[in-house]
């Protein structure tokens, strides 16, 4: 019996805390997880060990054959799961069993509402890992030593669950992790042979380390009578113990892939898709690459986890390599495995080797595929499209290469559907273009309803021209990094000047010219009238239904990037916008009849309407309420 020194009484961070209260509420339905996540804890465990063992082979001491052992006992009502990995140290024990060191947990706790099923889902986005033991138990002690240190440092762990847990030094002889879990009253189920044995061969056969349970045998006499005394326990390996990736293709069913996909993203909901390929040649690698059905709770974190698990001949190397994939497809998870690349390989050493970037842009291309196969079903894909739509459209500025690639799995709201669901594909667009028509035409703004309602869109309605509308922020600096689909150029319908091309024909452009003729005078005065607040004015036939709008000189910045970036503290210099004036309608045949100062209140309050229509904030709004209130009772 180990004699415990050196005890102290903890209490858990306040977010454990919080984790535990919800997780064992919300995933009561979904209990028997808790092995899979100990089982894939415990494999990650060994694959460490093999991994510093390859510098020092004294820390197997004596015992490389790396395993996992189940063990149970009906009558205590425990479950046991032990390993001969990496083990752990008093610190690291109070650190990875005391705390949740991800960025992002607190905000993502808030999100928690208490409803049961709501939560299981955020929870399963979130990996709920060691913790997931106290869904069936009420008691767990852990004892652990880290692989290398002497068996004095050997350190136990232990817990109710409740707010606290104690830590003390104990002896251990044996290197690597146990964990005993007593059972709570209705999930003593568990400690059950049969059960453990389905539970270890649908959650781990795909894990290389073979997982083993004991079987009590009995010699038997010459009659077949069991010998009493005899009993011995051998140790039968329950999982089939080969990597999943290493075999081929046609012989992994789909659930196995499933089941490996939530071992290696840690995630409970099933993926996507996945992409399995092995490459001989000039790079030999085997790649499984999965696209996850539900976005992590840290996606958007600067530091969330992202890249494959890497390995080198089977060995594994590290988690969360991210040099192998760009970042807009930071959501791929999955595992890489080369024989390009050294055993004694480091974060820094992969920043340096020409190899990664081949692996990188062979991965790249793998992804994408992958995403237009999943593209084939509209369904599936607009799934994704909703989850992870967002970070792909830093695909473009990100990867030059594939941005054709990239811009074909887009999808949009446009003016075909006019809804905001986004779900247009470029090449659906181009199908659809007008006779004549030769570019892709777009609006960029803060909302859906303020690009859906624009009065740049006006001429393009009428003529039944379609316009892509974008609305989400990163949408603008996206489309600075798509200059054409298809040999078909984009154009914003709210920057220089208006051109339909061949849409319109000859006897247009000529009434056009015309009136731009005519209206000369008109835009002189507006333009004195105005002074400095508009660089320019001139007549336009964008416009069907509104009096003016205002638009920007074609290279220039647009609105909703100018707002972003000034919202992020980084001031631009002032751009005047254009205006425009719609010379058909009544406000500015109105316009054209008034005299001094009604003339000048009127002209800024058309600049002002254009200015509120396109989303901008005027810069003196009280101003432009006195000038309309003086119109409205004149
Ligand atoms: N059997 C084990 N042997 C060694 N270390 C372990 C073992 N189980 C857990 N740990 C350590 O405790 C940490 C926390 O484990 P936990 O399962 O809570 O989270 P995780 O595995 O990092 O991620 P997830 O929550 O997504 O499963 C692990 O990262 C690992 O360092």
């Amino acid at each position: 019996m180990s004699t415990a020194i050196r005890e102290e009484t903890l209490g858990f961070q306040t977010e454990v805390k919080q984790l535990l209260h919800l997780m064992i509420h919300s995933l009561y339905s979904n209990r028997e997880i808790f092995l899979r996540e100990l089982i894939s804890n415990a494999a990650d465990a060994c694959d460490k060990l093999r991994y510093a063992a390859l510098d020092n082979d004294a820390l197997y001491e004596g015992d490389s054959e790396l395993r996992i052992e189940i063990e149970h006992d009906q009558e205590a009502g425990t479950v046991t799961v032990r390993d001969n990995g990496i083990g752990m140290n008093r610190a690291e024990v109070i650190e990875n069993l005391g705390t949740i060191a991800r960025s992002g947990t607190a905000e993502f706790l808030k999100q928690l509402s208490g409803e049961q099923q709501k939560d299981a889902k955020l929870i399963g986005q979130f990996g709920v890992g060691f913790y997931s033991g106290f869904i069936v138990a009420d008691d767990i002690t852990v004892r652990t030593r880290k692989a290398g240190t002497p068996a004095g440092e050997g350190v136990e762990w232990h817990s109710k669950g409740e707010g606290e847990f104690t830590v003390a030094d104990v002896e251990r002889p044996a290197h690597g992790t146990e964990i005993v879990l007593h059972l709570k009253q209705d999930a003593r189920e568990f400690a059950d042979d049969f059960r453990l044995q389905s539970l270890v061969r649908k959650y781990s056969d795909h894990i290389e380390v073979p997982v083993r349970m004991p079987r009590v045998e009995t010699d038997k006499d010459d009659d077949g009578t069991p010998v009493e005394g005899s009993e011995k326990t051998v140790w039968e390996t329950v999982n089939e113990a080969t990597a999943l990736w290493v075999r081929p293709k046609g012989e992994v069913s789909d659930d196995e892939y499933k089941a490996f996909y939530k071992h290696v993203a840690h995630d409970f909901s099933d993926p996507l898709t996945w992409s399995h390929n092995k490459v001989e040649g000039k790079l030999e690698y085997v790649s499984l690459l999965y696209v996850p059905g539900r976005a992590p709770f840290d996606l958007y974190e600067r530091d969330g986890a992202r890249g494959v698990k890497l390995y080198v001949q089977r060995v594994f190397i590290m988690d969360d390599a991210e040099q192998f994939l760009p970042l807009y497809l930071r959501f791929v998870k999955g595992v890489l495995d080369t024989r390009d690349l050294s055993l004694n390989v480091s974060r820094e050493l992969l920043q340096q080797d020409p190899k990664v970037e081949k692996i990188k842009s062979a991965l790249t291309k793998r992804a994408l595929d992958m995403l237009g196969k999943l593209a084939k079903d509209k369904e599936a894909y607009q799934g994704f499209w909703n989850t992870f739509g967002s970070v792909l459209k830093e695909g473009p500025a990100e990867d030059f290469a594939n941005r054709d690639k990239i811009a074909g799995l887009l999808r949009f709201s446009t003016t075909h559907t006019d809804s905001a669901t986004q779900d247009q594909s470029l090449a659906d667009y181009l199908e659809r273009m007008k006779e004549g028509q030769d570019k892709v035409y777009y609006i960029v703004a803060d909302s859906f309803n303020a690009a859906k309602s624009s009065p740049h869109l006006e001429i393009f309605r009428k003529k039944g021209i379609e316009v892509l509308l974008l609305h989400d922020r990163i949408d603008e600096w996206l489309m600075s990094h798509l200059t054409e689909f298809d040999g078909k150029h984009f154009v914003d319908v709210a920057k220089g000047d208006l051109d339909l091309g061949e849409v319109e024909d000859e006897a247009e452009k000529q009434a056009q010219q015309e009136t731009a003729k005519a209206k000369e005078a008109l835009v002189k005065r507006v333009k004195e009238a105005l002074g400095e607040l508009a660089q320019e004015v001139r007549v336009t036939h964008r416009l069907t239904d509104s009096p003016a709008c205002v638009v920007l000189p074609e290279h220039e910045m647009g609105y909703q990037m100018r707002r972003i970036m000034e919202a992020a503290g980084q001031p631009l210099p002032e751009v005047k916008p254009i205006l425009e004036l719609n010379p058909a309608h009544p406000l500015v045949e109105r316009l054209e009849a008034a005299e001094g100062e009604a003339f000048t209140d009127l002209a800024h309050i058309l600049l002002d309407q254009a200015i509120i229509a396109e989303g901008g904030h005027l810069d003196d709004p009280a101003a432009y309420v006195r000038r309309l209130n003086g119109l409205l009772t004149a």
